[in-house]
C-alpha cells in the first residue's frame, strides 16, 4: 500500500496539494482522474522521488523498484526497439548476462505483438506501436510499483482498447502496485480497481469509487461501468457548478 499523508506541494504562488492524503492499495490499480494541470504529474513524480514534498510524507514507495510510463513514449531514437528495452534490463541487478537480456527483451516485444519490429527504430513506428513498446518495457523491467503518466492520452479509441487489453494481461502476472492518472474517464473506468477525482488546485479529493467490474469483464458498454461512467461524470460537473 503507498499513502500520502497531508501533502503539502507548491511552485511559487500556487499551491498544488494542500494536506493531501490518498491510498492506493497493493496488488491493484489506483487511478487518479483531474483535470489539466490539477497536479497529476507532480504527484507521480513525488511518488517516484523526482520531486519532493514541502510537508506531510509519503508511505510504502522507500527502496522499492519502480517503473514509470511518461505520457510520450520516450524511447532513445538511436536504439532498436530491442535495444531499447536491453538498454533498461542491463541495469539491473541479476541480469547482466548478454544473452538473458535479449531473452527478456524478446519475450516482452512478443508479449505485446511486437517481435517482428525488435530491429526497427522508434522513428520507424506509429505512435501506437511505440507506446505498446514502452509498456512492454515497463513490464520486462520487473518493478514493484508502477506509475503511469497517461500513457494513451494521445491514441485513438481503437487502439487505446487495444493497448488496454496488453496492458491488462500484463499485468495481471505480476500485478504491480499501480498509479494510473489521467483525464479520460473511460481509461479510468477499464483500468482502475479504484478511481480518485482530483479537483483543480489545490486538489482535493472529490470522488471515491471503488470499481465494481472485475478487470476482464471491463468493457465499455457493459451497464455496470455506465454507472461508474455516470457517476464520474456527476461529481465532475457537481463540482463546477
Ligand atoms: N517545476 C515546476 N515549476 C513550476 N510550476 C510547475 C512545475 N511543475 C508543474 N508546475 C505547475 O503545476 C501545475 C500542475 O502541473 P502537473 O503537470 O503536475 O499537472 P497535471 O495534472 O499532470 O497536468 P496535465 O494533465 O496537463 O499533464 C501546472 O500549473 C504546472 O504549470
Amino acid at each position: 500500500m503507498i499513502r500520502l499523508v497531508n501533502v503539502q506541494k507548491r511552485f511559487g504562488e500556487l499551491l498544488l496539494f494542500d494536506g493531501l492524503n490518498l491510498r492506493a492499495p497493493g496488488g491493484k490499480v489506483s487511478v487518479i482522474l483531474g483535470p489539466s494541470g490539477c497536479g497529476k504529474t507532480s504527484l507521480l513524480n513525488m511518488l517516484a522521488g523526482i520531486l519532493q514534498p514541502e510537508g506531510g510524507r509519503i508511505e510504502g514507495v522507500g527502496t522499492r523498484r519502480i517503473s514509470y510510463l511518461f505520457q510520450e513514449p520516450r524511447l532513445i531514437p538511436w536504439r532498436t526497439i530491442r535495444g531499447n528495452l536491453e538498454f533498461v534490463l542491463q541495469g539491473n541487478e541479476g541480469l547482466t548476462e548478454r544473452l538473458e537480456v535479449r531473452r527478456r527483451a524478446e519475450e516482452a516485444l512478443a508479449r505485446v505483438g511486437m517481435r517482428d519490429f525488435a530491429d526497427a527504430y522508434p522513428a520507424e513506428l506509429s505512435g501506437g506501436m511505440r507506446q505498446r513498446a514502452v509498456i512492454a518495457r515497463a513490464f520486462a523491467y520487473p518493478g514493484e510499483i508502477l506509475l503511469m503518466d497517461e500513457p494513451l492520452q494521445a491514441l485513438d479509441l481503437a487502439r487505446k482498447l487495444d493497448l488496454v487489453e496488453w496492458f491488462l494481461s500484463l499485468w495481471a502476472e505480476t500485478t504491480p502496485t499501480t498509479v494510473f492518472v489521467t483525464h479520460d474517464i473511460q481509461e479510468a473506468m477499464i483500468l482502475g480497481d479504484y478511481i480518485t477525482v482530483f479537483s483543480a488546485p489545490p486538489a482535493r479529493i472529490i470522488k471515491e469509487i471503488e470499481n465494481p467490474v472485475p478487470p476482464a469483464e471491463r468493457r465499455l458498454e457493459d451497464p455496470r461501468l455506465m454507472s461508474v461512467e455516470a457517476e464520474l461524470y456527476r461529481s465532475i460537473l457537481d463540482k463546477r457548478s
